[in-house]
């Protein structure tokens, strides 16, 4: 075993002729750790994550993948990653059960194709021909074919498009299994509930730049910024921005005999914050 990342990328540049679409980027992810990238329509990330499986050139940069140039991964490198693509992919001919096995066949020590199945949500569409599936289900499809090789690295781009709420909630818990057993997870969202829960670090692209990296809790000092204090005064709702939200409270606490009435304390949430960083209007 090796202390080198997983992912090791610096000076990465990429332009489809003269529009740029990756430029000064650099990006670590550890073995093991569930990193998500962020970013509006746009900023680079499936180009990122594309130079990284080995699919697209690049332009300039140094790029390791499990200590490989990706532009130089052979068979072996290949059977070591797993790829849930932004595009489904099926056999027209094929149930689900029979595009699973086949997939497993170009893997050296493949999961257990049923187990697979079950993980994914999809056992009672084992003999449904694909191109029969919801595009929720052919989603979970997809990610099935990105782990039955057993990956040592998973690349996930937007995966959980299309999910129900509830498919969504497995499919955290799926990945979260993964990152437990050690899998180093990289994807793509643009669902920050999905980052939040998901995530041990986060990294937010700008205009193919990486803006900001870190915890999703404390990522750009969210968990410092200023806190708004709302409450019922005699006027009505009462507002009022502050850094240090906890003495606020104790001076309205000394005010009222007892419950403070409408009390809410907010901390500015990781889409407010994911918002400043993008330049969005609120
Ligand atoms: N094959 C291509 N040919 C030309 N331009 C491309 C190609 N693929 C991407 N681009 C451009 O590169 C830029 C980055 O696109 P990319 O798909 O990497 O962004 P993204 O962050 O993944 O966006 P989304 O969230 O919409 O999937 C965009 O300006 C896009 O138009």
């Amino acid at each position: 075993m090796t202390s080198e990342p997983a992912v090791r990328v610096t000076g990465l540049e990429k332009a489809y002729h003269d529009n740029v679409a990756v430029t000064g980027f650099d990006l670590t992810v550890e073995r093991g750790e569930v990193f998500a990238l962020l970013g509006p329509n746009g900023a680079g990330k499936t180009t990122v994550v594309e130079i990284l499986e080995g699919h697209r050139d690049r332009d300039a940069g140094q790029v390791r993948v499990l200590d490989t140039d990706p532009k130089r991964g052979g068979a072996d490198w290949r059977s070591r990653i797993g790829i849930v693509p932004q595009e489904d992919f099926a056999f027209p001919g094929l149930t689900v059960e029979e595009t699973l096995r086949h997939f497993a066949g170009y893997y050296p020590h493949p999961r257990d194709p049923g187990e697979v199945l079950e993980a994914v949500g999809l056992t009672g569409k084992r003999t449904a021909r694909a191109p029969s599936l919801s595009g929720g289900q052919q989603r979970r499809l997809s990610v099935a074919l990105g782990v039955i090789g057993d990956p040592e690295v998973l690349f996930l781009d937007e995966p959980t498009t299309g999910f129900d709420p509830e498919a969504r909630r497995q499919f955290w818990e799926l990945i979260r299994g993964f990152g437990a057993a050690g899998t180093t997870v990289l994807l793509t969202t643009h669902y920050l509930e999905e980052a939040e829960h998901l995530a041990d670090r986060i990294g937010v692209m700008v205009g193919g730049r990486m803006a900001e990296v870190g915890d999703p809790a404390t990522i750009g000092g969210r968990d410092t910024d200023s806190a708004q204090v709302s409450w019922s005064g005699p006027e009505g709702l009462e507002v009022l921005d502050t850094p240090i939200p906890t003495k606020t409270v104790v001076e309205l606490a000394g005010r009222h005999a007892g419950e403070i009435p409408g009390l809410q304390v907010k901390r500015p949430t990781l889409e407010d914050f994911y918002l400043k960083m993008i330049g969005a209007p609120r």
